[in-house]
């Protein structure tokens, strides 16, 4: 399999692009003209640049408005066509993208569009060239894969072929297995393009939208499955026009840019096992069982004041490890992580971020393969030198240079609390609290597309759609990834600007990190009684909102009123209901949430997020925070 992606897809200019692309694997490019053009430099240097690195031009693009122009239009657009094929010549490539034409003269017909095609076959081949056609979604006369197939089929040329892109197939709602009926040596390139599903101008959607196979809504896999099966064994090539990427960072968007190809591929394997795909084998996504553990790396008055917040929570210190300074604390299912240590990883961690979650334990079925299908997919794995009596367990890379680490019961890993730690779990007393319900990380808006992508291409998780949360100062998206059973959730929400609860702690926090943990009772009343007991203190909730809530929803003035007292939130959804309440923030804008979800409640209080986070605020302002 050859991958490659448009220059257009990437920020920076064009060495810098290249760079990027080259580093994260790709084979080849598409060169997009403006990228050349506004580039200093010849093309026959371009060209030997770009092979320098080890990349192929695939293609050269756009050639526009070719097609049904009248003489004398058409003949210029001959003239102009000639140029380009110069210029490929110099830059050394054979393949030109001409998009079906939107010029206000192009006149339709099949026929007349195919005799142009064909003239041009002549042209080009002459020069050993190669046409590809493509529909754009919002092409004047043809804007259907179908009738640019009917086409290049009637063009009846062997220079001349046809030039599939997801994006304007799968926009257009026109079934992607309709693609399979064509031969594959006649499709001659294809594009690939998700897109957010929004209801929008197709060629504003196309221009501005557009992000990576499994970032957005469309039928990908299905799209490529069906290329896949008409024997289509050319470059699959990444076109996206995105305004965040435009200004993002280009080693990311293209990492992620290839890991999307893998995982799509993957995925048309899998799908599809019969159909023949040059791709290595690699583990399906992991099921993520639940959470293993939440590790803070903190030091001095942070961490006393998060054991404090910890015990008034009912958690109990229940294990030392063997040889660093980590304190073991837990509850039902959950365990957290007190690291103090001075040096290594957690440390380091502290020493940019402060007070941060620095690990995350994942039960899965197999960690060995769970870090296979990372690394095939270019995930960082990561290692730390183990002492005496300790378990080398499977970890890679996540948010912010964190690290995930993979826990397993087949292998052993699941043993590490009695190996690596003089633990005493029957220490527990509780408070009601079982497990970690989700993980809420905050980050940057511009980098959600990017983990979410790292989550649902890892693991077995499907994303809920965004929900804008309005900060009093801004706004926040909020989206959801979880897995089919709920064992494994987290939320990303990511900040626009800093002056939002979420922008603050990024910005305090120096990069991405979790900021809240949602802890789950069954017993929302009987938890919340016993934390107040131990000394935990609750966002304080406002009057308003509980007027609010009766006129929301049809409750019990009793349970109203218990609800108002303990500071608890209430939502519903089409299931059931939701409860939760909140602690006060801790080390610079962290802090815990409590919650209950009955009958099968699904999501996480969005509804309510903006009244939390100007409970949150108004605290803070009263104490002079941003700071804990
Ligand atoms: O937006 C455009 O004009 C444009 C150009 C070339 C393409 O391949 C495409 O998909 C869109
Ligand atoms: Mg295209």
């Amino acid at each position: 399999m050859k991958t490659s992606i448009a220059t257009v897809s990437i920020s920076g200019n064009l060495p810098e692009k290249l760079e990027a692309i080259a580093a994260a694997g790709f084979d080849g490019i598409e060169i997009f003209e403006q990228d050349f053009i506004a580039h200093d430099g010849n093309p026959r240097d371009v060209g030997d640049m770009i092979r320098s690195m080890g990349l192929d031009i695939t293609l050269f693009q756009p050639f526009r408005d070719f097609e049904g122009l009248p003489d004398p239009l058409r003949a210029k657009a001959f003239d102009r066509a000639e140029r380009k094929f110069d210029l490929m010549q110099e830059l050394g490539t054979d393949l030109v993208l001409v998009c079906s034409s939107c010029h206000p003269q192009a006149m339709g017909g099949i026929d007349r569009a195919a005799a142009d095609f064909n003239e041009l076959g002549e042209r080009v081949a002459k020069r050993g060239l190669r046409i590809g056609y493509e529909a754009l979604a919002w092409g004047h006369h043809v804007n259907d894969h179908r009738d640019a197939w009917e086409i290049v089929r009637r063009a009846d040329h062997d220079n001349v072929g046809l030039i599939l892109d997801s994006f304007h197939t799968l926009a257009r709602k026109i079934d992607p297995e309709t693609i399979r009926r064509i031969p594959g040596d006649k499709i001659f390139f294809v594009q690939l393009a998700d897109a957010p599903q929004i209801e929008m101008d197709l060629l504003y959607w196309s221009r501005h939208f557009r992000n990576m196979p499994g970032e957005g809504d469309l039928a990908i896999t299905d799209f490529m499955r069906a290329v896949v099966a008409t024997g289509y064994s050319g470059p699959i090539s990444l076109e996206i026009f995105n305004d965040q990427f435009r200004g993002g960072s280009p080693k990311t968007i293209a990492n992620d840019g290839h890991r999307s190809l893998i995982a799509l591929m993957d995925d048309v394997k899998r799908d599809e096992p019969d159909l023949k795909l040059d791709l290595a084998d690699m583990p399906k996504r992991a099921v993520v069982e639940g959470i293993s553990f939440v590790e803070f790396a903190t030091k001095g008055d942070d961490a006393t004041a998060l054991e404090t917040i910890l015990e008034t929570m009912g958690f109990a210190r229940t294990g030392q490890h063997i040889a660093k300074q980590l304190t073991l604390w837990s509850q039902g299912d959950i365990r957290i992580i007190i690291n103090r240590e001075t040096t290594g990883y957690a440390n380091s961690a502290f020493t940019v971020h402060g007070t941060t979650v620095c690990d995350i334990g994942l039960n899965v079925g197999d960690a060995a393969k769970t870090v296979s299908r990372a690394k095939a997919l270019r995930a960082k794995p990561f290692s730390q030198p183990t002492g005496p009596g300790e378990l080398d367990i499977p970890a890679i890379r996540g948010l912010s240079g964190s690290v995930l680490h993979f826990i397993d019961d087949a292998s052993g890993l699941a043993n590490v609390w009695s190996i690596e730690f003089k633990s005493d779990e029957t220490k527990q007393t509780g408070a009601g609290l079982q497990q970690i319900d989700h993980l809420a990380q905050t980050m940057s808006y511009d980098e959600m597309l990017s983990w979410s992508l790292f989550y649902t291409t890892l693991f077995d998780m499907q994303k809920t759609p965004m929900v804008d949360v309005v900060d009093p100062d801004g706004l926040v998206r909020s989206q959801a990834l979880e897995t089919s059973d709920g064992a494994f959730r987290i939320t990303l929400n990511g900040a626009e600007t800093h002056r939002t609860m979420a922008g603050n702690f990024l910005a305090d926090s120096f990069g991405a990190s979790v900021q809240h943990i949602a802890l789950a009772t069954d017993d929302i009343f009987a938890t919340s009684d016993g934390l107040v007991k131990r000394g935990f203190k609750p966002l304080p909730m406002s009057d308003n909102y509980y007027a609010d809530l009766t006129a929301r929803f049809d409750l019990d003035p009793d349970l109203l009123s218990r609800l108002k007292t303990a500071n608890i939130l209430y939502d519903e959804d089409a299931n059931g209901a939701f409860f939760q309440f909140y602690s006060r923030p801790y080390a610079g804008g962290m802090f815990f949430e409590i919650v209950q979800r009955k009958d099968g409640y699904a999501g996480y209080g969005a509804p309510n997020a903006p009244f939390r986070i100007a409970a949150q605020k108004r605290l803070m302002r009263l104490k002079g925070m941003p700071k804990a």
